[in-house]
């Protein structure tokens, strides 16, 4: 596995790999969703590459940049064992030369939910992806369904600066109990971790009703309450979404998403379910 730090050695690397590339970007600390992310990249295309960059520009002030979980040597490794082609770890003076003032902007699609709840977020993602993607030049950039609205701002983007490079969304992967893998859950308690389980059990919980015909409003309502009342301190939002726009949908149809951000102690945690469109009996 070729370990790259500058943007010189990765045009290199790059001009070397034969074939086609797959490029799996992360911000490191990884775990099985990544691992899976990289396993998918390389039946893909012929060659596999990873990023790990915890990019600055995504944080917000006063969120969580400067005790996001950093483990280079063990990343690495899982990696190799892996077996990645090629790791790209850039530095933010790198990817942010002084005098930085391009940012990659996606509207509609960024504002609502995780955009609204942290401001800037979306355009730090953006931009950073149009970076990574547009040094490593990828034939395939595969990016997690746990962050169901990034993916969707990175079609929106890609589409629109009309990146050669195919998006591949990748079904989220969870621990045995439901909870959704995420680097962040190293901040839980082990009582916080029990306890963030009524975050999935409510979104499945609501799948299960609204797939089932009822009202959305209510459901949704007892979601909610149940998320809180199980130890969350809050929710940001839980909402009924078509999985393209990530619009608000009062009615189901069409492809449907449960989306919902909720802090536990000092960790905030996102999740989404997929809804059937197809009503059923009720059970
Ligand atoms: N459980 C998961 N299943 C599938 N993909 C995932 C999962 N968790 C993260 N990913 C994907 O891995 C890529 C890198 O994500 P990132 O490094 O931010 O990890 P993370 O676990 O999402 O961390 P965070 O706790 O910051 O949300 C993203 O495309 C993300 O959607
Ligand atoms: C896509 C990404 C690597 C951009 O920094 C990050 O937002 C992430 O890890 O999901
Ligand atoms: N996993 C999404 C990146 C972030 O929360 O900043």
């Amino acid at each position: 596995m070729q370990i790259i730090r500058s943007i010189a050695e990765l045009r290199k690397a790059r001009r070397g790999l034969a074939g086609t590339l797959s490029l799996v970007p992360t911000m490191g600390a990884l775990h099985e969703g990544h691992l899976t992310l990289v396993r998918e990249g390389r039946a893909r295309a012929d060659q596999v590459a990873a990023t790990i960059f915890v990019n600055p520009l995504q944080f917000g002030a006063g969120e969580d940049l400067g005790r996001y979980p950093r483990q280079e040597e063990q990343d690495l490794a899982l990696l190799e064992r892996e077996g990645c082609d090629l790791v790209w770890l850039p530095t933010p003076e790198q990817l942010y030369p002084a005098g930085f003032a391009t940012t990659v902007t996606v509207s509609g699609v960024s504002e609502r939910w995780e955009g609204a709840a942290r401001p800037g977020h979306f355009a730090g993602v953006a931009t950073v992806v149009a970076k990574l993607l547009l040094a490593a030049a990828p034939d395939v950039a595969l990016f997690g369904e746990k962050d169901f609205q990034q993916l969707a701002v990175i079609r929106r983007m890609a589409t629109d600066l009309g990146l050669p490079v195919q998006i591949i969304g990748v079904p989220t992967v969870r621990d045995a109990d439901g909870l959704a893998l995420s680097s962040r859950n190293a901040y839980l308690s082990a009582d916080e971790r029990t306890r963030a389980l009524a975050l999935p059990r409510a979104l499945g919980e609501a799948e299960r009703r609204i797939a089932a015909g009822e009202p959305v409003d209510g459901v949704l309502a007892e979601a909610k309450a149940a998320v809180i009342a199980s130890g969350f301190e809050s929710v940001d939002y839980l909402a009924l979404v078509d999985a393209d726009r990530l619009e608000p949908l009062e009615q189901p149809g069409g492809a449907m998403r449960l989306i919902a951000a909720a802090t536990i102690g000092s960790t905030r945690l996102i999740d989404n379910m997929a809804v059937s469109s197809m009503p059923q009996e009720p059970r």
